[in-house]
């Protein structure tokens, strides 16, 4: 069995273990045999009582101390190059620990001097070194000496070391710092922690340490701009014994549960962090918190294993090697610890971010412009002003600003104009280039103002359905505003003088041609959706074009137009100018805009019969036939209404008679919101001017309708299907009182002097009529009524089913279903309020 010398690898975590001499035989009985052997030719492997073990470094019991720290000094040039560094003496107690750690009594002297002292030395003896060699890299050496005993911290270099700085529960904040300039202080700082240190002799030592010391060197390297600021922390673990063979009590034993404990938690840490668990208990105990910076991944450590050779100590010794071989799993992985003091320098090295670019200055003139006294503006960006995201964004949004509403620079707006003029006239089929080449300069004045106002309002060029008399789409048209609309009338009055003179050219020549005027009224026009073939035109369609032009041009010459500039008359004019887009085979100037939006059944009528009309009567008649057509929708709606409430459809004959004139076509576009509102009007107006009858025309129709239908009812039905007639409407015959309670009254009295007393019972009568179907109809009846919806009607069902019939207005008026001014309007509109 001989000392074995053992290779060393660079590892972070490193095991050395070291067996100790064999005991004397004082005061129990030893076995003079080790059980602990060594392979020859190995470095690295011992045998305990025949189990191989493998470490890092094994020392037999003949190693000296010297062999040792060859062992250890890599640690020293670990923390001199900036790493944290630990070293851990475990073992049982009285395995010389403490020994090799140097914390012994006789530490300093001669050739037992322990790992601490020679530490010491050796980076002391660098510093002073590295101090003569250069200035820029002085180092700061400072120790402090630390014990726990009994789970409290105490300071072994402090006055009062009998007090404990820390203890379960409170965080260690760090102990006394010596400063170590010379070995004189560093043997000093020893004595002095050792001296403090709680020992106590027992069976298996006679100075048996009970306390965990930690001695720290703290190395302070100031390098550069920061300081390398490291640490050596030589830990030397009270050692594991059992009470058994202590045969300690009382305090002694009670240190030893706490020794235990500490190793217990540390061999938890340790195997924690080999199994590699996220949470590692470090604060089981307070030599575990106290030395987590140690233990964790950024240091280096060195497990120094001290084991017994004695057989009695096999159990022990074998505990050691196995705690040996787990902390052998742990993979640390230590960095530098740089931390920068200069902080102003570090942030003037730091590279900086280009500076943004600015805006190039863009001058208001150009170099060339001739300065006439002007005063020249700044420049808006001018070449301090750096050109940030926010600012393009802002001069972004400034540039669209300049546009206009549809999106257009003034720029754009002209080109649109142009392009849209030049489409309008390659469209016109039959207006041929070389007719506008001729004489247009003298022929087309443009208002300047109107090229102005071009210029400002928008194009505002939309797409639409033209919807005939019958409701159904029948084409696809494009509207324009009001100023392109002049603009196409400013061409019309272009080609109409042009087409004078193609006419009077073709008068003479194409004579026969007129003859086959049959067969091109049967070829298919192009529909208005589908874009027009430019081009020239076959002969048969020029012919037939001509005969439409000619009559035509009959009407605008006697028409006299004029273009006006109010935008808000544009509807009269192109609706007078218009006879050529009335034509459905000039389906070009067919709109949808609200220009045209008068009804078009007038119009067909005055196409139908546009020769015998001029202008001025046309626009006449059409005003006479709109208001006509407004005046019959409250008819139309009531008589609508009353068809409804009997089941059956009734289509009046005037109602026929307006849809012939295209009045039907207007009151089919309007919601029946609308009529309710026309209907509350009708009614205000009457109420107003205290007449209950309506005393216009339509209100005859009307009355007069239904009365035809009540003679026709008892004239055309068979007896049976009248009575079942009779049922139905005896139902709504109130609603009918109601209804002809408005057409009942002489309209000769009602339109000279109306009788108060009349009028008076008549309305009593009325309100009567419906207070009694309020009470009596049902829903659908009730929704008769105007401003009676469903909602409404549903819940006045539902008051007189829970609370009863309605007895009088009031009552009616007191019920918690009308919502702010809803009972007015309903009572003004069934003229039960005055
Ligand atoms: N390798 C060794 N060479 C010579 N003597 C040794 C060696 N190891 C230990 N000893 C001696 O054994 C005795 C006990 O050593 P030490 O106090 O260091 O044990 P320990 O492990 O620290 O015990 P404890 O844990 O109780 O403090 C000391 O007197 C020491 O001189």
């Amino acid at each position: 069995m001989s000392n074995v010398d053992v290779h060393c690898d660079n590892g972070a975590v490193r095991i050395i273990v070291r067996e100790r001499p064999v005991r004397d035989a004082q005061g129990f009985e030893e076995d003079s045999s080790s059980v602990i052997s060594y392979l020859e030719g190995t470095r690295n492997v011992l045998l305990a009582d025949g189990r191989p073990f493998t470490f890092d470094k094994v020392l037999g019991p003949n190693a000296s101390q010297e062999q040792l720290f060859l062992d250890v000094s890599f640690l020293v040039e670990k923390v001199k190059q900036g790493y944290n560094c630990t070293a851990l003496a475990y073992g049982q107690t009285g395995t010389g620990k403490s020994y090799s750690m140097g914390l012994n009594s006789n530490a300093c002297d001669g050739e037992f001097v322990g790992i601490i002292p020679r530490c010491l030395r050796e980076i002391l003896n660098t510093s002073l070194n590295n101090a003569l060699e250069s200035h820029l890299r002085p180092i700061e050496l400072n120790a402090s000496f630390i014990e726990i005993y009994n789970e409290k911290v105490f300071d072994l270099l402090s006055d009062k070391s009998t007090d404990p700085i820390s203890s379960r529960g409170y965080k260690y904040t760090g102990g006394t710092r010596k400063v170590l300039k010379s070995l004189e202080d560093c043997y000093s700082v020893l004595l002095q922690g050792n001296k403090n240190r709680h020992v106590r002799p027992t069976k298996m030592n006679s100075q048996s340490s009970r306390s965990h010391a930690i001695f720290t060197i703290h190395i302070n390297t100031f390098s550069g701009n920061g300081v390398l600021s490291t640490r050596l922390n030589l830990v030397d673990l009270a050692g594991s014994e059992g009470v058994r063979r202590t045969g300690h009590q009382g305090m002694a034993m009670s240190e030893g549960v706490n020794i235990n404990q500490g190793l217990l938690s540390i061999g938890k840490v340790l195997q924690a962090k080999a199994l590699g668990h996220k949470v590692v208990p470090y604060r089981d105990s307070v030599l575990t918190s106290v030395l987590q910076d140690s233990l964790n991944d950024n240091s280096y450590l060195t497990l120094l294993a001290c084991i017994s050779p004695h057989r009695s100590d096999l159990s022990e010794t074998l505990s050691t090697l196995r705690f040996a071989q787990s902390v052998k799993q742990l993979k640390h992985s230590p960095h530098i610890n740089f931390i920068a003091t200069d902080i102003k320098k570090n942030r003037l090295k730091t590279p900086k971010k280009p500076l943004m670019t600015p805006v190039p200055a863009k001058p208001p003139f150009s170099k060339n412009t001739i300065n006439m006294g002007i005063k020249v503006l700044k420049p808006i960006y001018h070449s301090n002003t750096f050109c940030t995201p926010s600012k393009l964004k802002r001069y972004a949004n400034a540039d669209k600003l300049n546009r206009s509403e549809i999106g257009l620079t003034p720029k754009q707006k002209k080109k649109e104009q142009t392009g849209l003029f030049q489409s309008c006239v390659s469209d016109l089929p039959m207006v041929h280039s070389k007719l506008l080449q001729t004489n247009r300069e003298s022929t087309i004045i443009m208002d300047k103002s109107l090229d102005s106002r071009a210029s400002i309002m928008s194009l505002n060029v939309s797409s639409s359905t033209v919807v005939g008399n019958d409701g159904i789409a029948s084409s696809k048209v494009i509207s324009y505003s009001p100023v392109v609309r002049k603009c196409m009338v400013e061409i019309e009055n272009v080609m109409d003088s042009k087409m004078s003179q193609l006419m009077e050219t073709l008068k003479d020549i194409n004579k026969d041609n007129i003859q086959h005027r049959s067969e091109i009224m049967a070829t298919p026009w192009p529909s208005t959706g589908d874009s027009v073939s430019a081009g020239p035109l076959p002969l048969a369609l020029r012919n037939e074009l001509k005969t439409i032009i000619q009559e035509v041009l009959k009407e605008n010459v006697k028409s006299n137009i004029k273009i006006s500039d109010d935008a808000n008359r544009s509807e009269s004019i192109l609706l007078d100018s218009s006879l050529l887009r009335n034509d459905p085979k000039c389906q070009l100037f067919a709109t949808s805009s609200p220009v045209f939006k008068v009804p078009s059944a007038p119009n067909k009528e005055l196409n139908s019969s546009a020769n015998s009309f001029k202008t001025k009567q046309m626009s006449l008649k059409v005003m006479e036939i709109d208001e006509e057509a407004k005046r019959y929708k409250t008819a139309i709606r009531r008589s609508r209404r009353i068809s409804a409430v009997r089941g059956e459809v009734v289509l009046h004959s005037s109602f026929n008679d307006l849809r012939g004139q295209g009045c039907i076509n207007e009151a089919l576009r309007r919601s029946s919101r609308i009529s309710k509102i026309g209907a509350q009007t009708e009614l205000q107006r009457a109420n107003d001017s205290s007449m209950i009858t309506l005393s216009s025309m339509p209100r005859k129709q009307n009355m007069s309708h239904i009365e035809r239908r009540k003679e026709k009812d008892g004239n055309g039905r068979t007896k049976q299907a009248s009575r079942a007639h009779n049922n139905v409407s005896r139902k709504s015959s109130l609603n009918n009182n109601i209804i002809e309670s408005y057409f009942t009254t002489d309209p000769q009295k009602s339109s000279s002097h109306i009788n108060e007393k009349v009028k008076k019972s008549n309305i009593l009568k009325h309100r009567a009529a419906v207070l009694n179907l309020l009470n009596s109809g049902s829903m659908k009846e009730l929704q008769v009524l105007p401003q009676i919806g469903q909602k409404t009607a549903y819940q006045l069902v539902t008051q007189r089913t829970l609370n009863g019939k309605f007895k009088n207005i009031s009552q009616l008026e007191k019920l918690t279903i009308w919502r702010g001014s809803s009972w007015t309007r309903f009572a003004q509109a069934n003229l039960l309020i005055d």
